[in-house]
């Protein structure tokens, strides 16, 4: 057995042609299929993106690895276990949702079995929408591997560090940091910790992408230099595993004698990446009034609609509150779009209780919301002529164009809070027609 996926390092930059090989010479030069690739390698593409997408928006990658893709028993179908990939089998309730954090298992569990899907739309076999799961794991993945045919894979660790050894390398990362595994590439989790917690958002849709910034300008948000993709690393190792795939909604399982992990070499920009959310450049209003949440866009899956996207990836990060005679936290609002956010760490300004790290909200389509009664009385009087740092805190939201349906498990859960409409209950009534 040979193995160098101790030793990761990255390569910088969003959606580079990157080319990265574990041996030197691994990478063929100037041509992707000679007739003979180096080391006795087998040569592969996969594509991400139809082939002839635009060149903006092309998505590809040629590995070089022990043995072709293809090498494994025939699949049989198993069991979903709390895995849903169709949102059409209960009705969604217009109400505020909320849930306290899962908690972790007590029986041994590992990434995939960790899996809850809590809520979603569209479909996989549609090729649009997503579905958002939560985990919570306490074993590490160890001879078995998995890919996810249906869509690319948004990692939020919440709780505990996820090695995520791919196919084209290894991500580490950490709770405030985020992992993308593209559709389709093979992976394994392991938990340096032994226990993790955290959200998964399958992007069914068009690949996550960097927003364009239109007057903001040519920096800020989240820099293209702050992600970083896996260099190659692989292992030659034999035994007898597990290859589990999730294609068409359900899981499937293969015997294969081998590690996909074995690729020696590869470039192009179909790859897994990570991104630190604490690199954010978070803008915000430096005069008056809060701005829409658009400023907080990490990663967008647009839709065919211009300026309409299926999927936002929508940070709220520590930042300085400056705006001047302004209600600074979020407004009451109802949105055309649906929001399920989660919390990493901290609290979020515009709850005073009740949303706890590891936990989650739903939003729904026109359904009201916005800061619950104790914020808004202690924002209301406020000094809002020196600034306020909202500090050590993230949450975040997915954010979709289609409403977001619960899944029957999370809408019978028993970390489904049955009193949230209660933060809105205590708004007393201040008007007085006769005092402007
Ligand atoms: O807390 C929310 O509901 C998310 C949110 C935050 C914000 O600053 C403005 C609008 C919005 O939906
Ligand atoms: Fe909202």
């Amino acid at each position: 057995m040979t193995t160098n996926l101790a030793h990761p390092g990255y390569q910088s930059g969003f959606g580079n042609e990157f080319a990265t090989e574990a041996l030197p010479g691994a990478l063929p030069a100037h041509r992707n299929s000679p007739q003979r690739a180096p080391y006795g390698l087998y040569a592969e593409q996969v594509s991400g993106t139809a082939f002839t997408a635009p060149r903006a928006h092309n998505r590809r990658s040629w590995l070089y690895r022990i043995r072709p893709a293809a090498m494994h028993q025939p699949f049989r179908q198993i069991g979903n276990g709390r895995i849903v990939s169709r949102f059409d089998e209960v009705a969604a309730p217009p109400n505020q949702l909320r849930w306290d954090p899962l908690p972790l298992p007590t029986e041994p569990a590992d990434f995939i079995d960790g899996l809850v899907t809590m809520a979603g739309n569209g479909s996989p076999l549609a090729q649009s929408g997503c579905a958002i799961h939560l985990y919570a794991a306490n074993r590490s993945m160890t001879d078995r591997f998995f890919y996810d045919a249906d869509g690319e894979l948004l990692i939020v660790p919440q709780q505990g560090r996820l090695s995520i050894a791919t196919e084209l390398g290894t991500l580490d990362i950490e709770p405030q940091e985020i992992a993308v595994i593209p559709r389709g590439i093979r992976f394994q989790i392991r938990l340096p910790d032994g226990a993790a917690r955290g959200y998964v958002c399958e992007n069914f849709g068009a690949l996550l992408r960097l927003p364009d910034m239109g007057p903001i300008g040519s920096n800020g948000l989240a820099n293209p230099r702050d992600f970083l993709t896996p260099c190659a690393s692989y292992e030659d190792r034999e035994g007898d595993f597990e290859l589990v795939a999730k294609f068409g909604g359900n899981l499937w399982t293969a015997k294969i004698g081998h590690s996909p992990l074995d690729v020696v070499a590869w470039h192009g920009n179909y790859a897994p990446y990570k991104y630190d959310l604490r690199h954010f450049n978070t803008i915000g209003s430096i005069s008056y009034d809060h701005p829409d949440p658009s400023i907080f866009l990490v990663l967008q899956a647009p839709s065919d609609t211009p300026g309409v996207d299926t999927l936002d990836f929508v940070i709220f990060p520590p930042r300085w509150l400056a705006a001047e005679d302004t209600f600074r936290p979020p407004w009451f609002h109802r949105n055309v779009a649906s929001e399920f956010m989660g919390l990493i760490a901290g609290q979020y300004d515009a709850k005073s209780e009740g949303f706890r790290p590891g936990g989650a909200s739903l939003h729904n389509c026109m359904s009201g919301h916005g800061p619950d009664a104790p914020t808004f009385d202690k924002a209301s009087s406020a000094d809002t002529s020196v600034p306020h740092k909202v500090d050590a805190t993230m949450a975040f939201m997915f954010e979709t164009r289609d409403p977001i349906c619960p899944t029957a498990h999370a809408l019978s859960s028993s970390q489904l809070q049955p009193d949230y409409y209660q933060c809105w209950q205590g708004f007393h009534k201040h008007f007085n027609e006769n005092q402007p």
